[in-house]
């Protein structure tokens, strides 16, 4: 592990238990239970289709799970309507899917800037730090285009900064640099890694890449919608 560890321990941020979805008559996953601590980096591996945005999607709220209960920062998900939802994703979790999902009307400085401007900050220094955000993630070129004139690398870049703008608890990436070059998505990489330890967050990255499951805390490999194996690496 290059990281400086943190000490990763306290209550879970993320607690699943018992999920199961399935979409139609495909089950996607199929009885799986994990727990995430503060601080903990976790690696969620596996081949194409094992479940890994499923599980993902459902950590997040996005998904509403056909059985099993989610538990994020202490507050269980069932009972929360879509605006408590949007509210505790919105102040403690971070989500970097697999497409950006930047706000196509927006430039790409609004994009990262959006999260705090949402919450009442400041405009011109919520635009002042997205705007160094999107230079540590190699993205300032990107302040003033907008979605739809980027590639997909690109508005994974836009992604990755506006995660890291509000110092989140919890950060759920799903494959954040797929649409990279190599050398560009291990940069992303270890800004989204470092920063993690850095500040102390707990981060669930989807991935395919050896080395960045390498440089987890935990390794969770998925197959076929059960967790087939887990191992501790620090
Ligand atoms: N919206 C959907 N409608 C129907 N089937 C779906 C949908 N989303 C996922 N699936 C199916 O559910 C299963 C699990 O998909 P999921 O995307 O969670 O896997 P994955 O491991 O993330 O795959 P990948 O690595 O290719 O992104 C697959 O069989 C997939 O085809």
């Amino acid at each position: 592990m290059s990281e400086t560890s943190v000490n990763v321990g306290g209550e879970p941020v993320l607690v699943l238990d018992g999920i199961q979805h399935a979409y139609h008559r495909t089950v996607a996953v199929r009885g799986i239970s994990l727990s995430v601590r503060p601080g903990e980096i976790v690696a969620v591996t596996g081949p194409s289709g094992c479940g890994k945005s499923t599980v993902l999607h459902v950590a997040a709220g996005l998904i509403r799970p056909q059985s099993g209960t989610v538990r994020l920062f202490g507050q269980q998900l069932e009972g929360a309507g879509d605006d408590e939802r949007a509210r505790l994703r919105r102040s403690k979790i971070a989500l970097v899917l697999q497409f950006g999902q930047l706000v196509p009307e927006l430039t790409g400085l609004d994009n990262v800037a959006l999260p705090l401007l949402l919450d009442g900050h400041d405009p011109k220094e919520a635009r002042r730090l997205a705007l160094s955000w999107l230079e540590r993630c190699g993205a300032q070129d990107l302040a003033e285009v907008g979605p739809p004139e980027m590639s997909g690398g690109q508005a994974q870049r836009v992604a990755v900064a506006r995660s890291l703008i509000t110092s989140p608890q919890l950060i759920l990436a799903d494959e954040p640099t797929g649409s990279l070059d190599s050398i560009g998505g291990r940069e992303l990489l270890d800004l989204m890694l470092g920063e993690a330890r850095r500040s102390g967050a707990a981060l669930v990255v989807v991935t395919h890449d050896n080395s960045v499951a390498a440089r987890a805390d935990r390794e969770i490999r998925l197959l076929d919608g059960v967790i087939a194996s887990e191992a501790v690496l620090a």
